[in-house]
């Protein structure tokens, strides 16, 4: 096996919980939907989060709040909807009503990482990279702010799909002095995983509480870990 020189993160399910997600972030977007649309709907901060939906649902306030709702309840990881949850979440992260609850082991072995300078840890998530910035910039842990510990951010605008390979090889090309096989991603979603492998990438399917259950053929086909403990030193 070749050594591991990046680790690259998957945040929901594997970082944190799917229930911060599903029950803490989505219903605080929502509610600061309608203020936030009526506040900010002509200012020129919110005009590329608006440019980037749709015409015929950014007409108005009212047909951009049905249409975010109808994404939000399919939890549908479209671009424009990932960057435009980032921004109503940033008020929340700032004045210090969401911390992301990261599970006990990650930011132990993130340092850990960090202290024997053995693997650079990156992170690609469907969320936009200025969430994944807010979350790891607003953590539950001490220190809150694990920010400088990580090395590059991905997302689908900058790396592309999760479920292609090609995202994968879009990612190692931006770091050539990594080779992809000295990358190891780490996801609760196994249609990723299985898009990581065939790029190159070792991967390791994380298995948290509250994630979906993984078949026995999933279990066949990879590796799977309950804690980033289980790497130990890289
Ligand atoms: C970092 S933003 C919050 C999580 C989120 O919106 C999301 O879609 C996470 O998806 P992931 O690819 O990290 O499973
Ligand atoms: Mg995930």
């Amino acid at each position: 096996m070749a050594p591991v020189r990046v680790v690259l993160l998957d945040i929901e399910g594997t970082v944190c919980p799917i229930s911060f997600v599903k029950d803490v972030l989505f219903p605080y977007a929502l509610e600061a939907l309608p203020g936030t649309l009526k506040a900010k709907w002509d200012s020129p901060e919110f005009a590329p989060y608006r440019a980037a939906f749709p015409a015929e649902h950014a007409g108005s306030q009212e047909s951009l709040a049905a249409h975010v709702r109808d994404l939000m309840s399919k939890d549908l990881k479209i671009s424009y909807l990932k960057s435009l949850q980032g921004y109503l979440w940033e008020t929340g992260y700032r004045n210090g009503e969401l911390k992301a609850p990261l599970f006990p082991d990650v930011a132990p072995q993130l340092a850990r990482w960090r202290e024997h300078g053995g693997a650079k840890v990156m992170i690609y998530s469907s969320g936009s990279v200025p969430a994944q910035k807010l979350l790891f910039g607003h953590t539950n842990g001490e220190p809150s702010d694990i920010l400088p510990w990580l090395s590059d951010f991905f997302d689908t605008v900058n790396a592309g799909p999760k479920q292609e390979k090609a995202s994968y090889e879009e990612i190692a090309a931006k770091h050539q002095e990594y080779p992809i096989g000295e990358w190891l991603f780490l996801s609760d979603n196994v249609k990723e995983v299985e898009a990581a492998k065939q790029a190159g990438t070792q991967s390791y399917i994380v298995d948290r509480p509250g994630n979906a259950e993984l078949s026995e053929e999933a279990r066949k086909q990879h590796r799977v870990i309950e804690s980033f403990e289980e790497i130990g030193d890289l």
